[in-house]
This record gives structure tokens, sequence and C-alpha cells, in this order.
């Protein structure tokens, strides 16, 4: 089972403070400010806050060396993660109450799992409200597998699996493609087994709404990211304003099972081929997440390949837009 223990801490442990700080010197820490019943104009005045200021200050440098600030920054983290959760929570409900056909595409990543969890707090999961759609790549890891047979196992619900048009399985899309499509042909890999089931599975199941977990620090692309997107479908992104390290910090106040191959150092996981392991130091960095993913892989226009297409461009046949633009 992956645990947060696997992953760094990017923040100060907490000491056993030291504690010499005193509301005495939390008032002498401000004192250099001027009150404002105190005259610019006022010499005396003015010199004697000088002086007393200046001494106030020595002290307050002094106190100041010696406070421990690690539980305030524990006690922001937490409450900006009740924060995060609370708002999540709202645009996850936000969603279930005001469409008819929501629908959440989960890779089984960090972030996902998160979304897993506080659509099961909303009993949305067991009583199939929002189905979970799970493509099968023929190319993932057998990890992800077994992964979702476990979070289904423990939520309840039953993922709508989508794969190749045409195929029954693995062997019978062998047989006719190879092994290496997505080397000779990257761009017909990617429209016949992610991009054209992963429309058909929005067309399927009628989406009207689709929960993703897509975030902010994802990217530049994605900086600006809000809870809600409009267009066909509408896009809820529930952890847009959540971090990397806001879903493991949740993973690990909820003691939830992650993907086991971030034990194996990779952060997102995705195809056999297009994943990579990522030095753990680099998970938290901005962008850190994806950045073992489509390594070395190119687009045929040359281009350095940072996306499936999963989410990208209209879909001719549906008309949806895509939640990657
Ligand atoms: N296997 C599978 N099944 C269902 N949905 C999936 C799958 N893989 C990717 N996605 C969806 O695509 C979003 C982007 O993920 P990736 O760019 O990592 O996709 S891919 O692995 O390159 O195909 C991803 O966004 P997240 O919600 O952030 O995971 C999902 O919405």
């Amino acid at each position: 089972m992956a645990t947060l223990g696997a992953v760094p801490a990017s923040r100060p442990t907490a000491k056993p403070a030291l504690q010499v700080f005193s509301s005495r010197a939390r008032v002498h820490s401000c004192s250099n400010i001027r009150p404002s019943h105190v005259p610019a104009s006022s010499h005396r005045h003015h010199n004697l806050f000088l002086v007393s200021s200046r001494r106030q200050a020595t002290v307050a440098a002094a106190v100041k060396s010696e406070v421990d600030v690690a539980p305030w920054v524990e006690e922001a983290r937490s409450k900006r993660l009740q924060q995060l959760e609370e708002q999540a929570l709202d645009a996850l409900q936000k969603a279930v109450d005001n469409f008819e056909h929501p629908a959440f595409p989960c890779a089984l990543i960090a972030g996902d799992v998160v979304i897993l969890h506080l659509l099961h707090r909303l009993g949305v999961l067991s009583n199939n409200k929002v189905p979970v759609i799970f493509i099968d790549t023929f190319h993932l890891f057998p990890e992800t597998h077994a992964f979702l047979k476990r979070l289904e196992t423990n939520y309840s619900f039953q993922a709508r699996e989508f794969h190749a048009d045409g195929f029954a399985n693995k062997a019978e899309y062998k047989a006719k493609h190879g092994s290496d499509l997505y080397i000779t042909d990257i761009d017909e890999y990617d429209r016949i087994c992610k991009v054209e089931p992963f429309n058909r599975s929005l067309k399927t199941l009628d989406v009207d709404v689709m929960i993703n977990g897509r975030r902010r620090d994802h990217g530049f692309e994605r900086a600006h990211l809000e809870v809600f997107e409009g267009g066909k479908p509408v896009k809820c992104n529930p952890l847009a304003y959540w971090e990397f390290r806001d879903c493991w910090d949740y993973l690990q106040l909820h003691k939830l099972e992650a993907h086991p191959l971030h034990d194996e150092g990779f952060p997102s996981v995705g195809d056999v081929h297009s994943t990579i392991p990522v030095p753990r130091e680099k998970w938290f960095e901005y962008a850190g997440e994806r950045s073992g993913r489509f390594q070395g892989l190119q687009n045929k226009d040359g281009s350095v390949k940072t996306e499936c297409g999963i989410h990208v461009g209209d879909d001719p046949e549906t008309g949806m837009s895509n939640i990657r633009k």
C-alpha cells in the first residue's frame, strides 16, 4: 500500500518549543511602528520613540530567534486542508444536484483517490449517481487494474470500463496493431486506445458534467483553473485550488490507500510506455506531478508530447469539448 510515509515531508517537523515568547515580546516586536497618536513633527515624542523602539527592536530580535513557528505552520496547513475539503465537497455536491448525468473519468492517481473518497462521503458512488469511467488503454500497469478492483470493493461501486472499439480484449488488439503502435504512430495509438473510448464513454453515459482532478499546480496551462468551467459537458474541477502536497496530506489524514506505484517512485501513473519515476524531491515542485509522463515521446510534428489527447480538442462525433484546453 502506498503510504505518505514514503513521500518526503516538505515542512519542518514540529520541535518541542522553547517558548520564551510572551505577549510583552509581541508588543515590542511591533513597537518600531510610530503610534498613530504621535505626530511626526513632535521632536520630543519622536526621539523618545526612536530610542525606545531601537532597544525594543533588539529585544524583539532576540526573542524572535527563539520562537518556534512550526506549530503555527501545522495549524495553518490543517485549516487550509479543511477549507479545501469543504470547497471540494461543495463543488461536487453542486455537480450532483444540478446535473442529470455527472460522471468521473478516473485514472486512479493521488488526486483521483481524493475525489473518489469525497464522492463516497457524499454517498453518490454506491448508488451510481456518479459513475466512475475507467479507460482500459490495454497498456496500463497491472497494478492499476488491481488497484481499481480494491477501490471498487472498498467504495462499493463498479467502474464503467471502456476500451478500443472492435476488440474484445488486449490479445485481439495486439493481433491487429502489434505492441508498438505508440512508437510507430502515436497519434493513431492515442486515437484508438484513449480518445475514441473516452469520447464514447461520455456519449454513452450522456455526461453533462465531467468531474476531474485537474489542478492549478499541474502547470502554467492550468494556472488559472476554476472549480467549474462551462461547456459541453461542464467541467467540475473540485481540486482546482489544491496542490499535490494537499492531496497527499489528505490521503494521509484519512489513511487512504494510494496507487501502489507511487511507492515505486511514480508521482503520476498512466500507460507503461508514458510513465517514468521521478526523484521524490521533484514531486512537489510546480508541475512536478506530471514531470514523469510522456518523457522521450514526441508528437508527429516533432514537438514534445505532454498530453495523451484524451482531453484535447473537440470531438466531432459527440460535439463535446475537452477539459484540457
Ligand atoms: N485510464 C483512464 N480512465 C479514465 N480516465 C482517464 C484515464 N487516464 C486518464 N484519464 C483522464 O484523463 C485525465 C488526464 O490524465 P492523463 O493525461 O494522465 O491521461 S493519460 O494517461 O495520458 O491518458 C485524467 O485526469 P485526472 O482526473 O487528473 O486523473 C482523467 O480525467
